[in-house]
């Protein structure tokens, strides 16, 4: 592991290679500013005795140790020396000599360095957090403290990724990493610069050195000069080969990935006791893992180093079972669900109740958690398994993984779920189960509708749940026992939303004929459960019929049941998607939004039970944001104001029917409107003219 992050001592790195291939070319132009090099935490640089202040001659000679100021990109000595002794000003870049007397070409390079060492010096002289990076790396612990006093941000990144902890953690600098960390320094921070070759993708810039978007001036004067300090000296951009070398470490390996390395890997990879002793004190986590899936100990060497890792393991371990324990005790999983998930509140508490039993080892460790939920679209079945996976996995991604089923609907798609046997096409690709459940075997997954795979496809699924493991098609097995398998279905949708429609009618009526009994203290309530009659008589039935298999239902631990909304549910609903819309008002037109209570009860008519909350999203767009955007487009909208929606009094219209054939009053439904509020609280009606009719009418949708 570590071979394959780390350069081997004796081979240099290329970036290293490439300076000194750099250095060794004859100085025919005088450009040798020299070289540079971390040197037991000091940064040194030698120069050429004519960039110096020295005499000049044609083998350049070099002098002694130049040491840089921390944050500062140029060498002190040579600035308080030599200024404006710049290599055109001794040599002629044309003339190959060392001449002395400034000829005009050399005038015009020295001129033109001066202001652009001045604009770079103007533009950011102390740049605070490029300081403390700097510091950090170079052991100054004296201005870390100083930088920090003065407000530097502890936990900024350099513009490749990595924070002062890291790089202090990587240099060995203990007495940097003690200082950050009292500082408030996030140990668990991870790197965010991947491989050299990568970073340099991502940040559109050459890997080795960036030549293509320098500023034109920094660009003639390096081409003549092609040494790399003086590139940076003068703020020229640097390719990020030699920008991590120079700002983080020239002893990583370049090709290997490095994003998501906390400060305790690195510490780790260098093999340094004590900072790693001070990170784990400071909170750093042992068990963090970078993108790569290793954690701090996989990088370190046997000895000291990996004992004390192993022990903190451990501890961190007890310590963060113990602090999950006490924070689901004071905010259990169903608290957190109902956050995101409005109404289903009896799938709510089954879920939640089984998710309890196997977090606390009240489980049957063999096989995995199997739920199968039913109900119609849009009422939250996908939305609870990923909330659930959130819950389970902090991390996320790798820790929800979703197939939707209609994708294997045909016998030969089973390859696709698994993987093809060797010979057979896609046999490198591997499954897309396997694949993914090779990653996070712990994952939530979720088998949306489930009902359209193939038998097949099930027979493999009943294997999984079963056994708690899979074998793919390049005979590798994955232990699975602890994931959580969600099975999604509209089966039987139809149904369970009839049953739950006449549940809730008849418990209105009988809350009605209560009130109007006078029986005391009756509170309408939305709440039904459904009948274990009803399941075991009309929906295992047709679950049997569709599944054809006994087993299959006979492995599956908890049916959840999904049911419509009741009318307080879809008030909350609506007020939801409201909110979303009033947050993006706010955000990209700095436009507050405000909404009377009526204008809920008129989009909860947008309902349809087939849809579920999808339905109550697509009345908002219709009836809201149609109009807001209307009015966005018609400049009606100034910036920084305030809107209502209201509803406007339901007017009377007269039709005429076959049966009365003079006219007869009918209500229309009532129509929203938008109000501009004035600064004296003051509301007028908004103009907006409907987009298909160019002539002004008002628009209420
Ligand atoms: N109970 C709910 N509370 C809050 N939002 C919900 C609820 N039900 C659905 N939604 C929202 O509606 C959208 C669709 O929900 P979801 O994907 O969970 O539907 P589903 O039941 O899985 O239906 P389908 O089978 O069609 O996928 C999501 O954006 C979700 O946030």
């Amino acid at each position: 592991m570590l071979g394959s992050l780390v350069w081997r001592r004796t081979a240099p790195a290329p970036g290293l290679l490439l300076r000194l291939l750099r250095a060794r070319q004859p100085s025919s132009r005088g450009d040798s500013l020299g070289q540079s090099g971390a040197a037991g935490g000091r940064r040194e640089a030698q120069f050429p005795r004519a960039a110096t202040g020295g005499r000049s001659s044609a083998q350049p000679q070099y002098v002694g140790a130049i040491s840089w100021r921390s944050g500062d990109r140029q060498p002190q000595g040579l600035r308080a020396a030599t200024w404006g002794r710049l290599p055109g000003l001794e040599e002629s870049p044309w003339s190959g000599r060392w001449s002395g007397v400034p000829n005009a070409a050399g005038l015009g390079v020295w001129a033109l360095a001066s202001a652009l060492v001045a604009h770079c010096y103007s533009k950011s002289p102390t740049n605070k957090e490029a300081a403390l990076l700097e510091a950090a790396r170079t052991n100054n612990v004296q201005e870390v403290s100083r930088l920090l006093s003065e407000g530097a941000n502890v936990n900024a990144r350099h513009k490749l990724g990595w924070t002062a902890l890291m790089v202090a953690a990587i240099s060995r600098n203990y007495s940097v990493v003690q200082v950050l960390l009292a500082a408030g320094a996030d140990p668990n921070l991870g790197d965010e610069f991947s491989s050299v070759y990568k970073t340099a993708k991502e940040q559109g810039v050459h890997s080795l050195e960036d030549r293509g978007k320098d500023n034109a001036a920094s660009n003639i004067l390096c081409q003549w000069t092609n040494a790399l300090e003086f590139r940076r000296w003068l703020g020229a951009p640097t390719g990020v080969l030699v920008t991590r070398e120079d700002d983080f470490n020239n002893r990583l390996n370049n090709r290997a990935s490095f994003r998501g390395c906390t400060a305790l890997h690195y510490a780790a990879l260098a093999d340094d006791y004590r900072t790693v002793k001070e990170l784990v004190d400071g909170g750093a986590s042992p068990l963090q893992c970078n993108e790569m899936g290793h954690t701090p100990m996989d990088y370190a060497r046997d000895g000291e180093v990996m004992k004390l890792l192993k022990a903190s393991e451990t501890k961190y371990q007890e310590k963060q079972r113990k602090r999950e324990a006490e924070e689901r005790r004071r905010f259990p999983l169903e608290q957190r669900l109902k956050e995101h998930i409005i109404g289903q509140e009896s799938a709510i508490a089954t879920v939640g109740a089984a998710i309890r039993r196997k977090e606390n080892g009240w489980y049957d460790e063999e096989h995995p958690l199997v739920f199968l939920f039913l109900g119609s679209s849009g009422i939250g079945k996908t939305e609870l398994a990923k909330q659930t996976a959130k819950y389970m996995h902090k991390d996320g991604k790798k820790g929800f993984i979703r197939l939707d089923m209609s994708e294997f609907q045909e016998r030969h798609e089973v390859a696709k779920f698994i993987g093809s046997p060797p010979g057979y096409i896609g046999h490198e690709e591997g499954g897309q189960l396997t694949k993914k459940l090779k990653q996070c075997p712990n994952a939530v997954v979720l088998f949306d509708e489930v009902d359209k795979a193939h038998p097949d496809v099930l027979t493999i699924m009943l294997q999984l749940f079963d056994e708690g493991r899979l074998t793919d098609g390049k005979g590798k097995t994955i232990d699975c026992k602890d994931a959580i398998f969600i099975m999604t279905s509209n089966v039987a949708s139809e149904e369970i939303a009839q049953h739950a429609l006449q549940l809730r009618q008849e418990a209105l009526e009988l809350s009605r004929n209560r009130i109007a009994e006078n029986l005391g203290d009756v509170q309408l309530s939305d709440k039904i459960t459904i009948s274990k009659n009803f399941k075991e008589n009309v929906i295992r039935p047709i679950l049997k019929a569709h599944f054809r298999r006994d087993e299959f239902l006979g492995r599956i631990n908890e049916i959840v049941y999904f049911l419509p909304f009741c009318h307080s549910e879809l008030i909350q609903l609506v007020n939801k998607e409201l909110t979303f819309w009033a947050k993006r008002a706010k955000q990209r037109h700095d436009i507050t939004l405000l909404w009377d209570r009526e204008v809920a009860d008129v989009l909860v008519d947008g309902y349809n039970v087939h849809y579920g909350a999808r339905s109550i999203r697509h009345e908002v767009e219709r009836r809201v944001v149609n109009q807001l955007a209307a009015a966005y487009e018609q400049d009606l909208l100034p910036g920084g104001c305030t809107l209502r929606i209201t509803v406007e009094d339901s007017d009377k219209q007269l039709l005429k029917t076959p049966e009365h054939p003079s006219p007869q009053p009918e209500k229309r439904p009532p129509k929203l409107r938008l109000e501009i509020v004035d600064k004296d609280s003051k509301s007028r009606k908004l103009d907006i003219r409907t987009p298909l009719h160019p002539e002004k009418v008002s628009c209420m949708l």
